[in-house]
């Protein structure tokens, strides 16, 4: 199967410092959701792997992070795509859990649910726990340079990376 594992902040939505608290502070990057709408008409499954710390520091709540995700699903419904599985992290830095990236425990939930092996899978990103999450467990680290993207290639990056500009530019690989 076309599998590609997506980031959600910073890579389908822009991104804050300031955690992205409510649904309208979900604001979408119109080229990702058209990449995603994309990528999926041509047969690829697109998942999701998202941190979602902010739930753990009382920021939001699950029902607000879905509202965001159902949104995300409509946009990409319009122009006639779907979005795969969207798993997210809810914890907390200190929490210990397996799934919080850097740690690769939401890339292996997605293998595990469409049965596939993630060797080479792309996995994009736009910070360092990213592309460390897809090397554990040797996907293809992509990073983009939207969302924090810029900060994180100002940083030596892991042999073998790929680096584009945005999302779309990674459908426009892919697709080419
Ligand atoms: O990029 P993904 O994984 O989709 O989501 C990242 C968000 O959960 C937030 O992750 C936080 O990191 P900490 O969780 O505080 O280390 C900060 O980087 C916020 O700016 C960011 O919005
Ligand atoms: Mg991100
Ligand atoms: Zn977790």
């Amino acid at each position: 199967m076309n599998l590609i594992i997506l980031d959600r902040d910073g890579v389908i939505n822009q991104d804050s410092d300031a955690y992205i608290k409510t649904l309208d502070e979900w604001i979408p990057i119109p080229s990702s959701i058209a990449a995603i709408a994309r990528l999926s008409k041509a047969g690829w499954t697109v998942a999701v792997a998202t941190n979602q710390s902010g739930i753990a520091r009382g920021y939001y709540d699950l029902a607000t992070l879905e509202s965001m995700h159902a949104r995300l699903r409509e946009l990409v419904a319009e122009q006639g795509g779907e979005v795969g599985l969207i798993v997210h992290c809810p914890h907390g830095p200190d929490d210990g859990c397996d799934c919080r990236k850097p740690k690769p425990g939401m890339l292996k939930q997605i293998a595990a649910h469409y049965a596939t092996d993630l060797t080479g899978i792309w996995f994009v990103g736009d910070t360092s726990g990213d592309l460390q999450a897809a090397l554990a467990v040797d996907c293809q680290p992509v990073l983009v340079k939207t969302g924090k993207g810029e900060r994180t290639l100002a940083k030596p990056l892991p042999p073998g990376t790929l680096v584009f500009d945005d999302l779309a530019a990674v459908a426009d690989r892919l697709l080419s």
